[in-house]
């Protein structure tokens, strides 16, 4: 592309990522969790009471969701201060968000975008409204697995039309109440069917028990949270990890406690600030890490640690420190297979091979991650290749070259960490990090030290 002039311009598509010119040394402040933000939302907008999110995340996911619970009824008032809630949380300034249920209706259209915790979590939820609930959302969703969620709520009573069989767009046709009880379903390829359902399942008439049957499941941590969250409402909860039956998750009955949920930082966004730590030999903390947390994200301290970093955790929050050299690593990231990008660059920069595994359900997410990842490494000299079940990753001499995000945000963040280390990275459709991490350039040229108009480091 040229000016008039002659003179080459950039290409706003293309995101020059900055190279790190020094050990990084810098504090970030990491948004709030979406996968906390969007539970919070649904438990809030099923209670009895209004309920409050404090530090919510407002990214296009979370917004999504706010949206479609809009239209389905519920009063979601966003406030700048906690000053009006007169609740016990401590989270200090920022923004809250005032949940105010009611009974849910339809008609109603959901644009789920390519969230899977909207496309997942709320057909159960708009079983229980009073009328039709139509969910369409970005391409991509279509080809994203929901037959969990929509056989399940079959087989609990609910009637939804899907054209397509097993995917979006659907309609579920709320009738106000859900009989509910026991079903099992395949949720080897993605965690969030059991979720959906554990979700919504104290407002069915009988509960719910959800069995899973299949191969791995997948994000064991996210299931964890979605019960944690449920109990800290007032749900009773059954799982295998309190002595129940292996792949069973049982949830009684009754109604949900208005509550005051302060959401922690987003910790799987938190790993490409960390890892430039890892990359540059340089120190970073993230405040306000919690002490206990069911966020996969928790995952990186031991992960980043085995790369060839440290990690403590003090009153400061989390802190990861390089020590000049990465590690490969052989690694089953199953449980956490949202940080798989970030690590996978990270590891593309190691002084070894890795290989990562147990993440085969990744050719379901956002994009075909694994593929994704192999074809924009190797597109910058890489020597990646896919597994049945991962990746195996042999670093090499990285070179200057255009990073393809395919609408991904962990792509566009992965793209970023490697640009820390190879010269004119650039990174396609940055603002796709909007899905879950809106402000990621500006603070990733703040953790830097540098500015977006004249990134030292950065080329145009
Ligand atoms: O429930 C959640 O909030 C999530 C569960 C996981 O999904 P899968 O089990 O489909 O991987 C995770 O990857 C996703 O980013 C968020
Ligand atoms: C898989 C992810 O998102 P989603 O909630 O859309 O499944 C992710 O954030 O990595």
């Amino acid at each position: 592309m040229t000016e008039t002039t002659g003179r080459p311009v950039a290409d706003p598509a293309l995101w020059p990522a900055p190279l790190a010119a020094d050990p990084v040394d810098a504090t970030v402040t990491v948004p709030g969790s979406k996968s906390v933000t969007n539970r919070a939302l649904v438990l809030a907008s099923l209670a009895a009471e209004p309920g409050w999110l404090r530090r919510p995340l407002r990214s296009r996911d979370t917004l999504l969701m706010a949206s479609a619970l809009r239209t389905m009824g519920v009063e979601i008032e966003e406030t700048a201060s906690s000053s009006t809630a007169p609740v016990s949380g401590t989270a200090g300034s920022g923004e809250v968000w005032r949940v105010i249920p009611a009974g849910l209706h339809g008609p109603a259209t959901v644009d789920v975008g390519n969230a899977g915790t909207v496309m997942r979590f709320l057909p159960p939820v708009a079983t229980l409204a009073d009328g039709p609930v139509r969910f369409d959302g970005d391409p991509r969703s279509y080809e994203r697995p929901l037959h969990g969620v929509i056989d399940a709520l079959r087989a609990l009573g609910a009637r939804v039309d899907d054209d397509r069989r097993g995917a979006l767009p659907l309609t579920v046709h709320g009738a106000g109440s859900l009989e509910g009880g026991a079903v099992e379903i395949d949720a080897s390829s993605s965690s969030q069917f059991v979720s959906a359902l554990l979700l919504s399942g104290a407002r069915f008439n009988q509960g719910v028990e959800v069995r899973h049957v299949g191969g791995r499941l997948p994000s064991m941590p996210h299931i964890r949270m979605t019960v944690e969250m449920l109990r800290a409402a007032g749900a009773r909860v059954d799982t295998p990890e309190d002595g129940g039956e292996a792949d069973v998750w049982r949830v009684t009955p009754g109604a949900l406690l208005g509550r005051d949920v302060v959401v922690e930082p987003d910790l799987s966004n938190a790993q490409p600030f960390l890892a430039a730590a890892l990359v540059t030999g340089g120190r970073v903390t993230v405040p306000d890490w919690p002490r206990y947390t069911t966020q996969a994200g928790d995952a990186l301290r031991d992960i980043l640690t085995a790369m060839g970093g440290s990690c403590e955790l003090d009153e400061h929050g989390l802190t990861c420190t390089g020590s000049g050299r990465v590690r490969g690593v052989d690694i089953d990231l199953g449980e956490v297979g949202e940080l798989t990008p970030g690590i996978a660059a990270v590891a593309a920069l190691a002084d070894g091979e890795s290989v990562l595994r147990g993440v085969a359900h990744l050719r379901l997410h956002e994009t075909d991650r694994l593929a994704a990842l192999a074809q924009e490494i190797n597109g910058l000299g890489g020597d990646v290749t896919e597994t049945e079940d991962g990746l195996r990753i042999r670093p090499r001499p990285l070179h200057a070259g255009v990073f393809h995000t395919y609408d991904d945000h962990r792509l566009a963040t992965a793209g970023a960490v490697l640009g820390l280390a190879v010269d004119g990275v650039r990174v396609e459709n940055i603002a796709t990090t909007g899905k879950t991490l809106p402000d990621f350039p500006e603070l990733w040229h703040g953790m830097l030290g540098t500015s977006a108009a004249s990134p030292a480091g950065a080329r145009a």
